[in-house]
């Protein structure tokens, strides 16, 4: 992928010659702006809300405001390469696509079509718990193109262990377990709208499916879906969790293990000494803390505590190539990237997610550049000024 930014701005600058108003978006407001009008109120907000104020979700993107780059000038950033390695495997680029549940109710393709473009761009896919389309069918379409699994911990160990049993069966290559939401946050927005995506039977794929959660029921999901929707809810959160039951997945699968919401530096060092393979510096898009640090400011903390023993991956904000760059140069390996791809998603389906995806790329490529960088390891503290008083 070397000097991707150019290449994809020349194609957009040859292929037109003048604006289109038809064309997809490339802003990132443009295509928030969009999709607003292609959603109903209640998916519309379930996607772009967060918890409570909404506080955290806004200190997210204003985190990023805050930090400046400082570009050094003649360092030759003619040739870029955006590659990383993680867990042994090399990636084309630090990006990778957030879990992201119930995707159905943002375009009827749903997952399949996100992970069809992730594929098509070689970006890691993160298939969510959640997924209205199975794990299965979403491996499928994405053949052998990366994919990791994210695991929301069911009150059911039996369950728990299944899904892991089952992602590793269709070749995914890491399991993401998710901290932050062993149950729903304050959620203005979507109590104000009475929206909650599975209560209509969405996202729930995955479990319908599932053998030890079929056998659980006293008919199957087909003949009695609210019997099964029921048990969905008693069973999807776990706020008994410790740290202890992480020893149970390390049992149960030889994948690397990533941490997903880790905020506080003690959690870090605790992951490490538990095992754990990485971790994803998170507040869910500020969705479920309200008023929790924005992820931005938690990295380089966490960065300092651990990261010389794993790899610190983070998300929440991440809109443009700068933010690429600032989390990166703070010490972040990859990020995630979340709303901006439904976005795409709920506009144009597959081609929407990857021309969001194709876009953030080439911002990276081209900022990182004029950042005097020709890659991801030249990224770090010196370009960076806080100015956060
Ligand atoms: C509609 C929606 C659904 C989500 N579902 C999940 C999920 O199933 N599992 C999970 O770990 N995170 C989930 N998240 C959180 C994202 O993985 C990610 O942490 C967050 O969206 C990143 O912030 P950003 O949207 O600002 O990029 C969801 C986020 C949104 C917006
Ligand atoms: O909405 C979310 O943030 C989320 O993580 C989730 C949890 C369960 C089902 C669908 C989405």
């Amino acid at each position: 992928m070397s000097n991707f930014g150019n290449k994809v701005q020349f194609e957009v600058y040859q292929t037109m010659t003048k604006p289109d108003p038809d064309r997809l978006p490339i802003s990132y407001e443009e295509w928030e702006a969009k999709a607003r009008e292609v959603l109903n109120d209640g998916p519309f907000y379930y996607v772009a809300g967060g918890a409570g104020g909404e506080e955290t979700l806004k200190d997210n993107l204003h985190s990023f405001a805050r930090y400046k780059i400082v570009p050094r000038m003649l360092r030759n950033a003619e040739d870029r390469d955006l590659s990383i390695e993680l867990f042994g495997k090399n990636y084309d680029s630090p990006l990778l696509q957030a879990p992201i549940g119930v995707q159905s109710i943002i375009h009827e393709d749903g997952e399949l079509a996100s992970a069809k473009a992730s594929a098509a761009l070689n970006i890691p896919y993160i298939t969510s718990s959640a997924s209205t389309k199975t794990m299965e069918e979403i491996a499928e379409v994405m053949g052998d193109a990366p994919k990791w699994f994210q695991l929301y911990w069911n009150k059911d160990p039996e369950v728990t262990a299944s899904f892991v049993r089952r992602a590793e069966a269709v070749g995914y290559d890491a399991i993401v377990v998710t901290l932050d939401t062993p149950m729903m946050a304050w959620r203005e927005k979507d109590l104000k709208n009475v929206y909650l995506p599975f209560l209509i039977g969405e996202g729930v794929g995955n479990y319908f499916t599932d053998p030890v959660f079929r056998s659980r029921l006293e008919s199957p999901p087909e003949e009695n879906p609210a019997e099964a929707v029921m048990h969905w809810t008693k069973t999807f959160g776990n706020p008994g969790l410790t740290w202890e039951h992480l020893l149970f997945l390390r049992e149960h699968t030889d994948l690397p293990i990533l941490l997903k919401g880790i905020l506080h530096p003690d959690d870090a060092k605790m992951a490490h000494e538990y095992g754990v393979d990485g971790i994803i510096v998170s507040n869910h898009g500020g969705r479920q803390v309200d008023g929790a640090v924005s992820s931005l400011d938690a990295l380089p903390p966490i960065v300092e505590a651990v990261g010389k023993e794993m790899p610190v991956l983070m998300d929440g904000g991440i809109r443009r190539g700068a933010d690429v760059i600032k989390a990166l140069s703070l010490g972040a390996k990859a990020v995630l990237v979340g709303r901006p791809c439904m976005y795409g998603l709920a506009v144009a389906g597959e081609q929407g997610v990857q021309e969001v995806l194709r876009n953030l790329l080439a911002d990276t490529d081209i900022t990182m550049a004029l950042s005097g960088c020709s890659s991801m390891a030249e990224l770090n503290r010196s370009i960076l000024l806080n100015t956060k008083r």
